[in-house]
């Protein structure tokens, strides 16, 4: 017979025990929170940022983060709390505390989530989103001089080369009597085959077909779309796309300019099997992919699959962003005619060589480069502070203490609109600011621009972009006359990597032209 006195007893024993671990799991919960919130708790902005992620996931979702991260500074000052343990800051006299040349303050998990991941490979690091900094130094410093401002002008030819397909291109499709064109999409397709160019020797076919090939770019930002918010919050992006027994749930690839990379590099590891090695001066005739293989051919202490990750870094962080930089410029030349106007005269003052002007030519004409740096300062590609990880032994900026473990970061669309920097009307497009500056004012303007990234991190492309802008502005402004339909057509989303759309653009002929 059943005892029930003993099985009250047992029934009462495991419920006081399920709510006795009930208290102590939520009491676990409320001390951290309490702890999560207090330690930055001398840091202003919204509640719900100080306790939990979700509110910056939520920002980035909106596609309209830069705008939002520019108002909450705008309201909370120059230091914001956007997550529990993330802080925020606005001031340009942060950046080279947080972004110094030397080691010690590594990229954030944030940078873990841009890493390409595979069942097979794993998640790839490169040179962008490693965050070990002896790998990084190890992958880097091999590379390095190929993208110094000295060496850019040995990648000019490749930039011709492209300009001429898209002179080409530009007047078998686009030149038509009162005929508009997405041009914006025109200028995304140079940057993507320049970069295909200067990597490979080999274009993807965007400005051959005028389309966008196998929805290469679509897949691009389909890619962003998912990872920015993931940036957020990297816990979820570990659990979800960098595991792989969730991979089995999905299709993950990677993403298709991963396998493009990896088919032309094997292509041209087998055409140059059991050739010699070239000598320095022929190697540097030739495109980035010959370079790199030419460097883990004279290094033996570099690894061979770095040359993938190479390549990657190049196509992933060097044709949107390019192509985001010009789009600015344009829209803001075609949408301010007298700016444009401007230029053109400045162009046609000199005797620059058509239709493709030099690089020695054009890098340093004032209004170009007052134009380009404006447009460089305005929207910048990428857009989401770049966060660090403050060290052991605590960092103080400007004037804050911030314990270890704490992720810093600055938004370049932010700071480069710090209006006691640039004025009070940072958020207009106006190339004069950078005109007739002392070395000193221009220095404290270029040094508050975070387009680019700053210190030991700073984008090893940069060079490469400015030769490709420079040449390509001018190239186009004095062969073609380029009209917009309506400025309010113009669109922006942010999803890490800024996008826009609606340049939609009417091309003529000029008449001196001689291509
Ligand atoms: C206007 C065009 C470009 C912009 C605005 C830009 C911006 C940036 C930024 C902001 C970073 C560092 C981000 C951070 O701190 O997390 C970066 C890194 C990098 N960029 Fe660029 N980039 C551009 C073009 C290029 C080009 C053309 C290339 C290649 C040819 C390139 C290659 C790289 C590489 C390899 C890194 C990683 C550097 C490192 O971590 O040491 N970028 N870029």
């Amino acid at each position: 017979m059943i005892d029930l006195s003993t099985l009250y007893d047992k029934v009462s024993i495991t419920s006081n025990t399920v709510l006795v671990s009930t208290g102590i799991v939520l009491l676990a919960i409320l001390i951290h929170l309490y702890h999560t919130y207090w330690r930055l708790s001398h840091i202003p902005g919204p509640f719900w940022a100080k306790i939990t992620n979700f509110q910056r996931v939520y920002w980035v979702k909106t596609k309209r983060a830069h705008r939002i991260h520019y108002d909450l500074h705008d309201k909370y000052g120059e230091f914001v709390r956007f997550g529990p343990n993330m802080v925020s800051i606005s001031d340009p006299a942060a950046i080279p505390i947080v972004y110094p040349m030397r080691a010690g303050i590594p990229k954030g998990l944030f940078y873990r989530t841009l890493m390409p991941y595979t069942r097979k490979g794993g998640a790839l690091p490169a040179v962008f989103n490693t965050r070990d900094e002896k790998l990084h130094k190890q992958i880097k410093n091999p590379i390095a001089p190929l993208f110094s401002l000295s060496n850019v002008i040995t990648y000019e030819p490749f930039v011709d080369k492209v300009l001429a397909v898209m002179f080409e291109q530009i007047n078998a499709r686009c030149v038509k009597p009162k005929e508009y064109v997405d041009f914006g999409l025109w200028l995304q397709f140079f940057a993507f085959d320049v970069m295909g160019t200067l990597t490979f020797s080999k274009r993807y076919g965007f400005l051959e077909t005028g389309k966008d090939v196998d929805g290469m770019l679509a897949t691009i930002w389909t890619y962003m779309t998912t990872a920015a918010p993931m940036t957020q919050i990297p816990w979820l992006d570990e659990f979800w796309y960098k595991n792989r027994y969730t991979a089995l749930l999905r299709k993950t690839t990677g993403f298709s300019i991963l396998s493009i990379v990896g088919k032309f590099i094997s292509q041209r590891l087998e055409q140059v099997k059991g050739a010699g090695v070239e000598s320095e001066d022929e190697v540097n005739k030739k495109d980035m992919l010959s370079r790199f293989i030419h460097i883990t051919q004279t290094n033996p202490a570099v690894p061979k699959w770095v040359v993938t990750a190479w390549t990657f870094s190049n196509v992933i962080a060097g044709s949107d962003s390019t192509g985001v930089v010009l789009r600015t410029i344009w829209y803001n030349l075609l949408a301010h005619p007298e700016t444009l106007q401007r230029l053109l005269d400045e162009l046609e003052s000199k005797d620059l060589t058509r239709p493709f002007p030099k690089w020695e030519e054009v890098r340093d004409l004032p209004y170009l480069d007052a134009c380009v740096q404006e447009g460089v300062r305005m929207h910048p590609p990428f857009c989401l502070p770049f966060e660090r990880v403050v060290p052991e032994s605590g960092l103080t900026i400007c004037g804050r203490y911030f314990p270890p473990g704490t992720v810093v970061g600055v938004n370049p669309y932010v700071v480069n609109r710090h209006k006691p920097t640039f004025g009070n009307d940072a958020e207009s497009w106006r190339p004069d600011r950078w005109l007739g500056k002392s070395d000193e004012e221009r220095r404290r303007m270029e040094g508050a621009v975070l387009t680019f990234g700053a210190g030991r991190r700073i984008c090893l492309g940069k060079y490469i972009a400015l030769l490709e802008i420079k040449k390509m502005v001018p190239a186009i402004l004095l062969s073609y006359k380029v009209q917009i339909r309506d400025p309010k057509e113009f669109k922006v989303e942010n999803s890490w990597f800024f996008r826009q759309m609606g340049l939609i653009a009417k091309i003529e002929k000029r008449e001196q032209v001689n291509s």
